[in-house]
């Protein structure tokens, strides 16, 4: 694989590398009740090397990782990059690729990949230059085959597994951060893609300075040995921290010996695995590793306190001064052991990894802390979130809601509504079919927007989860572009629907057609406002989707046509009835200044008007009135209005407040 460097950068240093980050975690405690997952977990994992998290099933592996990222918060220990404490600022600067590859799944590579560039990459940088990164990262990983494919799911082929893992690291280091954190990248994967997946992750580390951290399951010896420092794990405890080359001779100081071309990684899981005794001596002996020469100075005790001394000389831009910090008396013994800064007094190792204090260390230090420090919460304005989204909303929302079995649904449902409905003429003998139609064209709208809000977010809620944990965009941003980008294709159905239905139906003439239209396409927004609320309200989809049947049911009954005198007492619910508006308004269109309604001859009407022989027509406002809840359009339209804001507003509060909320 070809590395890349990152040509944005003004200055390169040492051997043409970019100033990388040391993540240093120390004595980290984690329990959930009475149960401790991590126990004094500490280790370091150093630019341009990587750091596998092994261990058996449940040994708290990823609960290291997330708490590394951020995502669980440890009940002590410290967390700190290049000697700094670790700040949810600082945390843009690494990415974490989860075990699962969420995506959408709609989208094809480049499209997921441009999207991502154009979301996270910095405003001021041209376009140009993010599409430039997408075809480096595409290259490095070897993803150019596929960039056309569709990432796909398990009801269409897309990217393969081994694709698909790629895409997500590809999607996460397009930001080009300092510590990647991999849960698992090969999980899933043959051994050879594996394989060829670390290799190609070890090249990146190294050509551009990177720090790894991932954990890992059961590598193959191969891929061990890809690893700098291997951070050993059971039952929440280090077993072993150190170089991946040193643990058999570590397994070996317990007595527990690994046969020639044996995988080392499957010897010392199996090690860890075996009983209590075996257990308690590697831990003893990683607990004895802690007091010996190959213990990392950054993992002392007192190391913090001097460490910060110095650090805050350094980070104030006074490097020279930290080596004249008076108590801690700092001798450089560079000769001897160049890369470390050791307390005269005691000889004990202080700080690494700073071999001459000269212009150019300074450079590589101010440009390390400008990183780390890096104030701006959102690296895109709020526009360019929201357009961005919008665009890639609209792409992605398009193939769903119009889909090819949509569009069969809406022609054979208007075909089917035609067929019934053909050219009723107008009569009393038709009034009930009419009016029949005009409720189904109420309903059918609300019922298809609500259930297509609820089942596109368990969707939405995965990605959209993961990319604002990696602080991508506003919350905001996401919302207004998901209800700005579906309005035109939640218009594009009825809009087809009602203008085939109306006319071959014969409703009443051009104003009632533009006025149904309108008002069928309010309802439908509207509807899908209250869809988002349910697929917000529960983590569950069954339970979004029963909630979401129950309230259109509710609005269904409540709509004005199945029940028009309801009891007193709850005759003011069918008020909470989107339908109960969206009919009304429509019969209201229906009725008024329309061509007469014939009367049926003889005893046979149900008009007492029509009894007279003089009469030909019934009187269309008396009827109305009969049927409608007696509002002006205006008010109705109002009350719809009023619906769509509480509904949208609604489920803005929940995504932005509740625990299963997005982000
Ligand atoms: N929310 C939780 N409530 C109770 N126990 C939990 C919770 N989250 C994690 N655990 C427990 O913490 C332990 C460590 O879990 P973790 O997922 O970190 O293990 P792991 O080493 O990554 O496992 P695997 O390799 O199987 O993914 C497990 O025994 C798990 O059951």
């Amino acid at each position: 694989m070809a590395g890349f460097k990152d040509k944005t950068k003004k200055r390169e240093y040492g051997e043409g590398k970019k100033p990388g980050i040391d993540l240093v975690f120390k004595g980290i405690n984690y329990d959930i009740g009475e149960r401790s997952i991590l126990k004094d977990v500490s280790g370091i994992a150093k630019q341009g090397d990587m750091l596998a998290v092994m261990g058996p099933s449940g040994s708290g592996k990823t609960t290291l990782l997330n708490v590394v990222a951020g995502r669980i918060v440890a009940d002590s220990g410290e967390i700190s990059l290049s000697g700094q404490p670790i700040s949810k600022r600082m945390r843009k600067k690494m990415c974490y690729v989860l075990q699962q590859d969420i995506f959408y799944s709609n989208l094809t590579l480049r499209q997921t990949l441009t999207y991502t560039a154009l979301l996270r990459l910095p405003e001021k940088m041209p376009k140009k230059e993010k599409i430039r990164r997408v075809e480096e990262i595409v290259d490095a990983l070897d993803l150019r085959k596929c960039l056309d494919t569709i990432i796909g799911d398990v009801f269409q082929r897309g990217l393969s597994g081994g694709e698909q893992k790629r895409a997500n690291i590809a999607n996460e280091i397009l930001t080009d951060p300092m510590l990647m954190l991999l849960d698992e990248p090969t999980s899933g994967l043959d051994s050879n893609t594996a394989c060829n997946l670390m290799k190609i992750m070890k090249s990146y580390t190294q050509v551009n300075n990177k720090t790894v951290m991932t954990t890992i399951h059961q590598p193959s010896s191969q891929i061990y040995h890809l690893f700098d420092r291997v951070l050993l794990m059971t039952e929440g405890q280090v077993a072993y921290f150190g170089e991946g080359s040193k643990i058999l001779s570590f397994f070996s100081s317990v007595g527990l010996e690994c046969s020639m071309n044996y995988n080392p990684a499957d010897f010392i899981l199996e090690k860890v695995n075996e009983e209590k005794d075996v257990q308690d001596a590697i831990l003893e002996a990683a607990n004895k590793l802690r007091d010996s020469e190959d213990w990392p100075v950054e993992l002392h005790h007192d190391y913090k306190t001097k460490q910060l001394a110095i650090c805050d000389k350094m980070t104030s831009g006074k490097i020279n001064e930290a080596y004249n910090i008076d108590e801690v008396k700092l001798t450089m013994e560079a000769t001897t052991e160049k890369d470390t800064i050791k307390d005269s007094t005691s000889g004990k190792a202080l700080a690494v990894p700073v071999t001459e204090f000269d212009d150019k260390t300074q450079e590589q230090y101010d440009d390390a802390n400008s990183m780390l420090n890096d104030n701006e919460k959102w690296v895109t304005s709020w526009w360019t979130q929201y357009s961005v989204l919008t665009r890639r909303n609209l792409f992605q929302a398009k193939d769903r809601i119009l889909s090819k079995f949509n569009i069969i649904q809406t022609m054979f449902l208007a075909l089917l509504t035609s067929l019934f409905w053909f050219q009723m003429p107008r009569t009393e003998a038709t009034l009930k079919d009419r009016i029949g139609l005009i409720f189904f064209t109420s309903i059918y709208f609300g019922f298809f927007s609500i259930i297509d809000a609820i089942t596109a977010f368990p969707e939405d809620r995965a990605v959209v989860n993961k990319e604002r944990s990696s602080g991508a965009y506003r919350l905001s941003a996401y919302f207004f572009a998901k209800m700005s980008s579906e309005i035109p294709l939640i218009i594009a159905q009825p809009l087809v629907f009602v203008s085939i239905v109306f006319w071959v139906a014969g409703l009443n003439g051009v104003t009632a057609y533009f006025g149904d239209l309108a008002v069928i396409i309010l309802g439908a927004i509207t509807a899908q406002g209250f869809g988002l609320i349910f697929g917000a309200s529960f983590k569950i989809f069954k339970m979004s989707f029963v909630a979401g049947t129950m309230f259109m049911l509710f609005n269904v009954l409540a709509g004005g046509f199945y029940t028009v005198n309801l009891p007193y007492w709850i005759g003011w619910i069918k008020y909470l009835s989107v339908v109960l508006y969206v009919y009304n308004i429509q019969i209201t269109y229906e009725f008024t200044n329309a061509p007469p309604v014939l009367c049926v001859g003889g005893n046979l009407t149900s008009f007492p008007e029509c009894l007279n022989p003089n009469v030909t027509s019934i009187d269309q406002s008396e009827y109305l009135q009969s049927i409608s809840i007696g509002w002006p359009l205006w008010a109705m339209h109002l009350a719809l209005f009023v619906f769509l804001l509480v509904s949208r507003t609604t489920a803005y509060l929940i995504l932005r407040f509740k625990s299963t909320r997005i982000g």
